[in-house]
């Protein structure tokens, strides 16, 4: 069945109570190195929530460990109410979340259309090819290129549409607008856009502070493996200067 995204509700943040992730006391570890300490956040239904910091404040390490990717975790993630922590990441992207990322994941020597075909499905109501081609044109215009020969831009959309593709409807993006031109950049704020309006929740890691802020809610400020602060995105005007130290721009 065709996925109309255009027909979908106004897709306003869902009420406080409706949560769909939590994670409380959460602390991961590269080997001996304590990499994240006692991360407390959550994200609401429907709602896109940002990770800002500096390079190397543990920003990606948090993705992965809510995905199940850094298996040296301790703590509590919930997603919809169930425990993760202990969960290994097949089993969480089964539970419907999706991840992007920052690497892109594209396999090069596969198609563009059999890297959209490779995600297993997890959930019903995903993207159809038709939905996807509708809202990443330049894909279905290089469906048998191979995925080395892609643009960078190119690669993070197919990387997005993969994962719309397995009904996930909670997506974890690691800096999508890294190294892409300002017109990607605006594609791909346009595309994370039109997912809030369908209802998807996305947990966004950026650098760029400047297209977080067109597209947030609500923005945590992470230093040195730690959440320090954070701001709604009716916020950031008043506490410019202050978001701006910690990012270092
Ligand atoms: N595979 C790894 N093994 C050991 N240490 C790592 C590994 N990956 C990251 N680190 C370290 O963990 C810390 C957090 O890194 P992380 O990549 O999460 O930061 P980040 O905020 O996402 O920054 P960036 O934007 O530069 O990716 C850094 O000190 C980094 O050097």
């Amino acid at each position: 069945m065709t996925h109309t995204i255009e027909h979908t509700g106004p897709g306003a943040p869902a009420a406080q109570s409706d949560t769909m992730l939590e994670v409380s006391g959460l602390n991961g570890w590269y080997g001996e190195s304590h990499v994240l300490h006692d991360i407390n956040l959550r994200v609401g239904s429907g709602e896109v929530v940002t990770l800002l910091g500096r390079n190397g404040a543990g920003k990606t390490t948090t993705l992965k460990a809510i995905m199940g990717l850094l298996k040296t975790r301790s703590g509590s993630i919930r997603f919809q109410g169930h425990e993760v922590i202990d969960t290994p990441a097949r089993s969480i992207a089964k539970m419907g979340v999706g991840y992007v990322p920052d690497d892109r994941g594209i396999f090069g020597s596969l198609s563009v259309l059999e890297n959209l075909l490779l995600p297993p499905k997890v959930a019903e109501g995903g993207f159809d090819l038709p939905d996807i081609y509708e809202l990443f044109p330049n894909l279905q215009e290089r469906l048998d290129s191979y995925g080395n020969k892609l643009s960078g831009g190119e690669q993070q959309m197919l990387s997005i549409a993969r994962i719309l593709r397995t009904g996930a409807r909670f997506v974890l993006m690691d800096e999508p607008t890294e190294g892409l031109a300002p017109v990607i950049i605006h594609q791909i704020g346009h595309t994370v856009r039109r997912l809030k309006k369908a209802g998807f929740t996305i947990l966004l890691v950026e650098q760029n502070f400047h297209f977080a802020r067109e597209l947030a809610d609500r923005h945590y400020i992470v230093q040195e493996g730690r959440i320090i602060d954070e701001f709604r995105n009716d916020e950031v005007t008043e506490n410019l200067d202050k978001i701006q130290g910690y990012l270092g721009i």
